[in-house]
């Protein structure tokens, strides 16, 4: 189980970007945070996976105190960030990758397993260069491939979508769904994406740097699409009206 308490992030001049923010999050739960731009949703993940220190307030795996641990510490105890560009050196295929990612001992129906998970044709691309060829969405796909080898506890990804056209869209949702039925660790996603939070077991809204809601998906999307609704929206909050 994954805990923050009270978590705040301060910047320059006492700026808070994320204020207070109190945060369970159960084992094996398929987790989409949204709320609107600048809502504090990219520095939370970057809190949970030990790229940014909480100015204030603790962060717990399984009741061990995390706050102080860096990003390599916290991969050890297995929480990842999938980044949304997979690194790019010369000459290193689809293959290398997957073997970083999975294990030396992995063997080759294991690779072109995890290929075929996320959509692509392993005869296709287990040997591709990992280079300018591939397009945005097969690049996405490579880096759910890395994330689901990996087998980690909790895996963050930061809006997933960004940059995946209509048509390899729909294909993401697949893979994630896929993910999510799986149930083998913790996967938290950062969204701004309808058909992802409709997938999601729990949604948590972010805005101003204040957690505004968390619980189900039932309970809390209805809310969140809501036409004119502004219960989530701090200037909206703040005034009492619709917005
Ligand atoms: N290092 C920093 N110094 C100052 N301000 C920062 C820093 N990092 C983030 N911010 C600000 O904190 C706020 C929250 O940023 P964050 O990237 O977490 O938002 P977000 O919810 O992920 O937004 P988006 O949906 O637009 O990606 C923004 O106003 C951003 O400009």
């Amino acid at each position: 189980m994954l805990e923050l308490r009270n978590v705040s992030i301060d910047v320059e001049d006492h700026k808070a970007i994320l204020k207070n923010v109190d945060l369970t999050i159960e084992d094996g739960k398929f987790v989409v945070i949204t709320g609107p731009n600048g809502g504090g949703k990219s520095t939370l993940a970057k809190v949970i996976a030990g790229i940014m220190t909480p100015s204030k307030g603790q962060i717990l795996l399984d009741g061990e105190d995390i706050t102080a641990l860096s990003v390599t510490e916290r991969a050890r105890r297995g929480i990842t960030f999938a980044f949304q560009q997979p690194v790019r050196f010369k000459g290193l295929t689809v293959r290398d990758l997957l073997v970083l990612a999975a294990g030396e001992g992995t063997g080759e129906p294991g690779l072109r397993a995890l290929l075929r998970d996320v959509g692509l044709c392993p005869k296709d691309y287990i040997e591709r260069e990992i280079n300018a060829s591939l397009s945005g969405g097969e690049i996405k796909r490579i880096e759910i491939a890395m994330a689901l080898a990996r087998k980690t506890r909790i895996t963050l990804f930061d809006e997933p979508e960004a940059g995946i056209d209509l048509w390899s869209f729909g294909n993401l949702i697949e893979v994630f769904g896929r993910l999510r039925g799986r149930r083998e660790g913790t996967v938290i996603i950062i969204s701004h994406q309808e058909r992802i939070l409709d997938i999601a077991d729990e949604l948590v809204v972010l805005a101003g740097g204040e957690l505004r809601a968390k619980g189900a998906k039932e309970d809390i999307l209805p809310e969140l699409l809501q036409e004119g609704a502004c219960s989530f929206c701090p200037e909206g909050a703040r005034k009492g009206r619709d917005c």
